[in-house]
């Protein structure tokens, strides 16, 4: 059975964030905007965003951050808070139910507060209508009673800033986008932003890593800070059991090769994809289920667990007629792409040897 079947989402390069993630998130998040790396767009829009609204005296506009897992919209939510030396109260869309539970939130905050809300596309849609009147006018109606004698009874907030993430920006109704005075979208992080997230996190957990050994990490952390935290801690726990603990990029290679984790950032299930891909249907194009059978997944897993990341790799593509290699596939796999029919060949194997023959492997 592949190690996938049980639960993709424990692969040790998932942008989630698992249990180990969480417990030690908290000591890795930059406390303020100057700390936090890279983003450079958003970071700039927010500054502006924030000392605009310190200078007033008010709180900002409501902020929406979205981007894929793991790049830093919960950080930098707590860092506007920071920033502006406002509380800050944390939910999420999945833990509100009903309208209540929001107005109960809503209608204990105090002036000037940070509400986050994340997983905001999450929200049930009574909450999502109360959110909206919440939002530009600063009140709510609590609505009393039931059927025809149901009263709505007004209540008004205090001024808060609404921070909402999102990791699905396009599943939110237009009438709460448009209610955002500011919308963050977080892009990946490039590898020499990466080698200063894993340099600045190597500090704090007191490792030694010389700048080719973050950039090492950086190269195989697929453009994620939270993959590339991740991949630091198993790094250091193989520096330290088989060396001296001190990380440099031989060192950082080997331990990512343990964790079958390759120099582009590929773990196992990504490789098996491409493997099957380019060895058994020559590059493609191939029906999505017959490659899945071919490495023994469900069709869901490889699309929506492997291939998100080789086609942004430029790795391979989707088509009307099926999977395709790219030229970058076979060069990554070490592999000679076969001759395109109708081209006389040169020299090399035919396109059946090619594709079986000895040479795959790293
Ligand atoms: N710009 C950055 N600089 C340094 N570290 C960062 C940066 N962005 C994120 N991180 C680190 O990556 C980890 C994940 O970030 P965070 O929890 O903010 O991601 P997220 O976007 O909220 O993810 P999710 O969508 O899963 O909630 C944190 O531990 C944080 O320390
Ligand atoms: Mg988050």
């Amino acid at each position: 059975m592949s190690p996938y079947e049980s639960d993709p989402a424990d692969r040790i390069v998932t942008a989630a964030a698992d249990g180990e993630d969480q417990a030690v998130e908290a000591a890795l998040r930059p406390k303020l905007l100057d700390e936090f790396i890279g983003q450079e767009r958003v970071r700039e829009q927010l500054s502006l965003v924030l000392q605009a609204a310190r200078k007033r005296g008010t709180a900002p506009d409501h902020v929406l951050l979205s981007g894929p897992p793991g790049l830093g919209k919960t950080t930098l939510s707590m860092i506007i808070a920071a920033e502006l030396n406002a509380p800050i109260r944390i939910t999420s869309g999945p833990a509100i139910q009903h309208a209540g539970d929001l107005a109960a939130i809503l209608s204990s905050l105090t002036e000037g507060e940070v509400l986050f809300l994340d997983e905001i596309h999450r929200m049930s849609r009574p909450a999502e209508e109360m959110l909206y009147m919440a939002m530009e006018d600063f009140r709510v109606d609590v609505i009393v009673g039931k059927g025809p004698g149901a009263t709505a009874i007004p209540l008004e907030l205090p001024p808060f800033t609404l921070v909402g993430a999102t990791t699905r920006a396009g599943l939110l109704p237009p009438p709460l986008r448009d209610r955002f005075g500011f919308t963050g979208h977080m892009e990946f992080y490039a590898p020499a932003e990466l080698q200063r997230v894993v340099h600045r996190s190597a500090d704090l957990l007191d490792v030694e890593i010389d700048p080719a050994g973050a950039a090492e990490i950086a190269g195989r952390s697929r453009g994620t800070p939270r993959i590339a935290n991740r991949l630091l801690r198993r790094v250091r726990d193989y520096a330290q059991v088989k060396h001296d603990g001190v990380v440099t990029p031989e060192i950082a290679a080997q331990a990512l090769d343990v964790y079958e984790v390759d120099a582009r950032g590929l773990d196992r299930l990504d490789r098996a994809v491409l493997e099957a891909l380019l060895k058994l249907f020559g590059g493609g194009p191939v029906g999505l289920s017959t490659l899945a059978v071919a490495v023994g997944e469900e069709s869901e897993t490889v699309e929506e667990v492997a291939e998100p990341f080789l086609v942004r790799e430029g790795l391979l593509a989707r088509t009307p007629r099926g999977r395709i290699a790219t030229a970058a596939a076979w060069h990554h796999l070490g592999l000679t792409p076969p001759v395109p029919s109708g081209q006389p060949g040169r020299g090399t194997a035919s396109a059946q040897g090619e594709l079986w023959g000895p040479t795959g492997g790293r």
